[in-house]
């Protein structure tokens, strides 16, 4: 990739601690290999980040400073940034689907492929129920190489000093798989300036980071609401999934009836995970091509955009508060740019696939003109809702703000790719056209009003 430029570039002191986390910490776990599924691009929030990234397979701690530098004539001033935790193993619930296309397999399939073969002597079932969704080594990877790269890419900020200073904010939601993930964050700061003697502290913060547990009408209308996925439910039994169903009894030679909506995504899953947990290219994925994993991608997204994105208004507006303390954040750091002294250079902030997606939804990012349902799967093959590329495993959105002479300007990357602010051509806007912009979120959008029920729909409020 000829526009990554090395690391080795930033400055001495910096090149010094990158050798420094080399030799001690890149190692057996980084991601190499041609070996990938062809379908890999395909596996929606159950994605490698190194899909989205894939320069990231040469070298895990490669920044494209191309395209990650300040505007002429600025320098980096604040950073937020809001993570996905790393890969994590499978939930439950999905471990179970896992098992049942696993015994299916091994009870009824009879092609003579090599890989099914490969499946039934070779493939041990190693996923556990107890697993349920916990953090995996690649997990803390991700967040660890995560670490590096931004430091990289906003060396200011990320400073020895701002470290030792505890200058830089650490926020977590209490699930163990994102506590786990900035305590890895952390770790890969502290080998990269060789700051053992500093004692990390993180704040958990369920009300910024897992906003969604705490409102009411999201929970009634959506999560506990058995028709607020209804279009997922269609979807399962539409003739896109059919066909995919009737391909895999073909390919296994079953009788088409014993595979199930959930065994075809079971089995897509095995693919996914295996790829992302091991960096292996599974006998599972023989069980699918591109067109079928195309299906299989729409069905997540479906999940997405009806559970997290643009389906109901309430998914975004659920993000209030989280959106409300970012721009509180910039607001100061922008305000304490004439005093020379931010006092908070930046804030890292880990949460779930469910966090960044109402926000981004809350932004207009990624908006569809015609919703996602079970009957346009084919009209929607170039939508830009497309969680593959927007809440892979580690995904981030940093709010990047810059002093310049003209006045603060704020940047918006995701994935370590530079997005442009819906409505606005400028790539990194003046602040405050931003905050323009958003006026009307930022003058309302308040979680109590947003989240609260009628009376008469509250009966389990207390509970809350
Ligand atoms: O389909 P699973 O069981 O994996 O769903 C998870 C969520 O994973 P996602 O749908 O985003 O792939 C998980 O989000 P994460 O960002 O923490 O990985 C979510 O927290 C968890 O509750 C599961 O959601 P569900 O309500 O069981 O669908």
């Amino acid at each position: 990739m000829r526009e990554v430029v090395s690391r080795g570039l930033v400055f001495t002191a910096f090149s010094i601690s990158i050798a420094r986390f080399y030799s001690c910490c890149v190692g057996s776990s980084q991601v190499d290999g041609p070996n990938i599924p062809d379908i890999a691009k395909r596996f929606g929030t159950k994605g490698r980040y190194e899909e989205v990234n894939p320069y990231l397979l040469a070298d895990i701690l490669a920044v494209n400073k191309t395209v990650l530098k300040p505007p002429p004539g600025c320098d980096a001033v604040h950073l937020t940034v809001i993570i996905r935790h790393g890969t994590r193993f499978p939930t439950k619930k999905n471990v179970i689907k896992m098992h049942n296309i696993y015994n299916l397999v091994m009870a009824e399939a009879k092609s003579n492929a090599g890989w099914l073969h490969e499946i039934k002597s070779k493939w041990q079932m190693w996923y556990k129920e107890e697993m349920d969704g916990r953090i995996v080594e690649k997990g803390r990877d991700d967040h660890k190489h995560l670490a590096v790269r931004l430091a990289t890419a906003f060396p200011s900020l990320f400073s020895e000093g701002n470290l030792r200073g505890n200058r830089i904010k650490f926020i977590t939601s209490s699930k163990h798989r994102c506590v786990d993930s900035i305590v890895a964050f952390q770790e890969g700061l502290q080998r990269l300036w060789d700051v053992r003697d500093v004692d990390f502290s993180h704040e958990v913060n369920d009300n910024l980071m897992r906003f969604f547990d705490h409102c009411r009408k999201f929970i009634e209308d959506v999560e506990n609401n058995e028709s607020a996925l209804k279009e997922v439910d269609l979807f399962k039994s539409s003739a896109e999934m059919k066909l995919v169903q009737e391909k895999m009894a073909d390919r296994l030679q079953v009788p088409q009836s014993h595979i199930t909506p959930d065994m075809a995504e079971a089995a897509f899953f095995l693919c996914a995970y295996e790829l992302a947990i091991k960096s292996e290219n599974s006998a599972w994925c023989n069980l699918f091509d591109e067109s079928d994993a195309q299906v299989l991608e729409y069905k997540n997204d479906l999940k997405q955009y009806w559970k997290r994105g643009y389906g109901y208004d309430i998914n975004r507006k659920s993000s209030c508060t989280l959106f409300h303390d970012i721009f509180t954040r910039l607001n100061q750091a922008a305000n304490e740019i004439r005093s020379g002294d931010v006092t908070e250079p930046v804030a890292v902030q880990v949460g779930h696939a469910e966090t960044l997606l109402p926000l981004l939804s809350l932004m207009n990012l990624f908006k569809v003109e015609t919703p996602l349902t079970a009957a346009n799967f084919a009209e929607q093959h170039d939508r830009t809702f497309l969680t593959s590329r927007m809440v892979p495993y580690a995904a981030n959105l940093a709010f990047v703000l810059y002093s310049c002479s003209e006045g603060p300007r704020l940047q918006l990357v995701l994935n370590e790719r530079p997005l442009a602010f819906p409505g606005i051509s400028d790539p990194v806007p003046l602040f405050r056209d931003v905050k323009e912009q958003y006026g009307e979120l930022l003058s309302g959008c308040d979680f109590d009003k947003e989240c609260e029920l009628p009376p008469s729909n509250c009966s389990k409020c207390s509970e809350l």
